[in-house]
């Protein structure tokens, strides 16, 4: 389910620090701190998770799902493609979606991003209910809170690299600004290809300059479907590198879905789904920002530290659901 036009956030008031220009060297992840081993999921029974009574004013927690529920189409033809899923996810941290194929995963990122909305349950984005909002009201708070990266990196070919960046600027009815332009190119390395066309970028580059849409307006949630999906290896790495080193720059929170092991490696948390329910859970490590509960783990030994160990923990994850 890949939108074909960004919906991009609204510029924000100016509390947030900019984007940054300079671009580090790659490393093994966030070290982990403070990790408590315990067994299984957390879920909103989870004492450890907000399921219940975190305050709306200040929340933890950028994105929070309760006892959500999607059916698409009905009779016999009724597919559940989540059943009863509560989950949050902490403010400043890095999550990665996995699952086999059909398991749910971009429906559950469609619902907690707001663009869908589910057959049952609770979604609290950025602190609102989005289910008591009308359609105007979660297009707003979608623009002006949340941003999006797909597999396809849905550029308008016409329209050179910056006219993208701004493009959900413009259809929110907003003045552009061209300094952050300027600098969310900045961030992603193209500052020197503002002007080139899409066909004139590699899918890299492209990718770079959906991400640098994304981020433009400092949105609270990034969520990403497969962004590297269509990226090769190298290519993938920058881009989840910078991904990652954007948004814990501005402490913001990003929710990813893939099928790589790899790059779900650079996260903070790994959610596993299975037949539209959250079966597992591993904490790799506490992001920034991260005020929720302890972390809770489904093994009982350390998270990995190093980037091999990570992928080999999560990839064992994957093919245990996978079998
Ligand atoms: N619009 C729809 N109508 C009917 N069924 C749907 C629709 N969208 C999704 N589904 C079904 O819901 C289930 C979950 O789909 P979803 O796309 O969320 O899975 P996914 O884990 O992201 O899969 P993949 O990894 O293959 O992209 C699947 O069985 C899918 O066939």
């Amino acid at each position: 389910m890949v939108p074909t036009t960004p919906t991009g956030p609204a510029p924000r008031s100016g509390h947030r620090s900019p984007l940054p220009g300079a671009l580090p060297a790659p490393t093994d992840g966030p070290a982990p701190t403070n990790a408590v081993p315990t067994d299984g999921p957390c879920t909103a029974d989870d004492p450890r998770s907000p399921g219940t009574g975190a305050p709306e004013t200040a929340p933890a927690h950028a994105v929070r799902l309760e006892g959500v529920r999607v059916v698409h189409g009905s009779g016999a033809r009724a597919v559940t493609a989540l059943d009863d899923v509560s989950i949050a996810f902490a403010r400043g941290t890095f999550t990665a979606i996995m699952g086999p194929s059909g398991s749910g995963k971009s429906t559950l990122l469609q619902c907690a991003a707001g663009l869908d909305r589910p057959t049952a349950g609770r979604i609290v984005l950025a602190g609102q209910d989005i289910g008591g909002l009308d359609e105007n009201a979660r297009t707003r708070l979608r623009r002006e809170r949340v941003g999006f990266v797909f597999q396809a990196f849905n550029l308008v070919e016409s329209l050179t690299a910056a006219e993208n960046v701004v493009l959900p600027s413009r259809f929110g009815g907003r003045r552009v600004d061209r300094d952050r332009v300027a600098e969310a190119l900045q961030a992603v390395g193209l500052a020197d290809r503002a002007h080139h066309r899409p066909s004139q970028l590699s899918g890299g580059q492209q990718q770079r300059v959906a991400l640098a849409r994304a981020l433009v307006s400092r949105p609270d949630v990034l969520f990403a479907d497969e962004p590297t999906g269509a990226l090769d290896t190298v290519t993938s790495a920058e881009v989840l590198r910078l991904m990652r080193m954007l948004v814990d720059a501005r402490g913001g929170t990003t929710l990813m879905v893939t099928h790589d092991p790899v790059a779900a490696a650079g996260a903070d948390v790994v959610v596993f789904l299975k037949d539209g329910r959250v079966v597992d859970r591993l904490d790799l490590g506490r992001g920034p920002g991260d005020g929720g509960g302890a972390p809770c783990r489904s093994s009982g030994a350390p998270p990995p530290r190093a980037l091999t160990e990570r992928v080999s923990v999560i990839a064992a994850r994957t093919t245990r659901l996978e079998s």
